[in-house]
């Protein structure tokens, strides 16, 4: 029995220069098809920058290759079939409904001038049960929690049904319980359907638990990547997160990150 058809993905060499600084240099690295990889690092290391430059969002040198296309030579229409992307924050129109604001995943596919069929409404449905989100699909966008809108962009991004799926920082408004779910369902999608996710994540734990490979950065460089445990160690989150933690492997074995007060052993 095969599985789905996975879309590999390769970033290589990506360099983003903005306002005359250089951001990122150099980034390379690349995900299996149907794997998670996590973009970790501290705050301004350019996690959002190499998310959105893969996304095509910002000039950058250097390439993105998806299941061997390079993303730079494909039309937007094409590209955002193959890539969805949830950023960070956007800025969501107010008036809008979470359900009209979920069907806007379906835009690719959609003719131009021509209406999105009962198929698109069907599938943006299903994603906004999926994500516990059925009861807000009339409530306007400016009438929801963070969180709760944090999950509508994501939902955006899924209805998009794209095989390679970017999350900007997808659980930092979220509950637990929330966290656990989104992750979830992600990685569901993930084994389930060969999806390949790259996800930014703070939660050092998370991006372990989840991830199959991790990209360390900082200041725009690439510091290490490869399986949680080789990047996950305490000298390199010592030195590039100026924390003292400590690193201990879970119960499946992958590594839990704890931080440790000064003073504690
Ligand atoms: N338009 C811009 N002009 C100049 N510098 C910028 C611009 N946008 C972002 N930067 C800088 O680029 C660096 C990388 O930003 P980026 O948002 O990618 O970081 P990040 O790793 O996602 O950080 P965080 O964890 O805080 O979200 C930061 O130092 C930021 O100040």
């Amino acid at each position: 029995m095969s599985g789905p058809r996975t879309y590999p993905l390769e970033v290589r060499d990506l360099g983003v220069t903005l306002d005359g600084r250089e951001v990122l240099a150099g980034a390379g690295v690349s995900a299996g098809g149907g794997t998670w990889l996590a973009v970790v690092g501290p705050n301004g290391a350019g996690k959002s920058t190499l998310l959105k430059a893969m996304m095509g969002l910002l000039p950058h040198t250097g390439e993105v290759v998806v299941d061997g296309v390079r993303v730079r030579d494909l039309k937007p229409r094409e590209r955002a079939r193959l890539i969805a992307y949830a950023p960070q924050s956007p800025s969501l129109p107010p008036d809008m409904t979470v359900f009209d604001y979920t069907l806007l995943g379906r835009t690719p596919y959609i003719a131009y001038l021509g209406r999105e069929s009962a198929r698109d409404r069907e599938i943006a449905g299903a994603v906004l049960e999926r994500l516990d989100l059925s009861g807000f699909a009339t409530r306007p966008l400016a009438h929801l929690s963070g969180g709760e809108r944090q999950r509508v962009v994501l939902a955006r991004a899924l209805t998009q049904q794209a095989p390679v799926l970017l999350l900007d920082e997808p659980t930092t408004a979220l509950d637990l319980g929330h966290q656990q779910q989104v992750l979830e369902l992600v990685d569901r999608l993930r084994a389930g359907d060969g999806l390949t996710v790259v996800t930014t994540l703070h939660d050092l734990s998370l991006a372990g638990q989840y991830a199959d490979t991790l990209l360390l950065l900082a200041g725009g460089r690439v510091i290490a990547s490869g399986p949680p445990r080789q990047v996950l160690t305490e000298p390199l989150l010592a030195r590039h997160f100026g924390a003292r933690v400590r690193v201990e492997p879970g119960t499946d074995g992958r590594p839990l990150v704890h931080l440790v007060r000064p003073g504690d052993r």
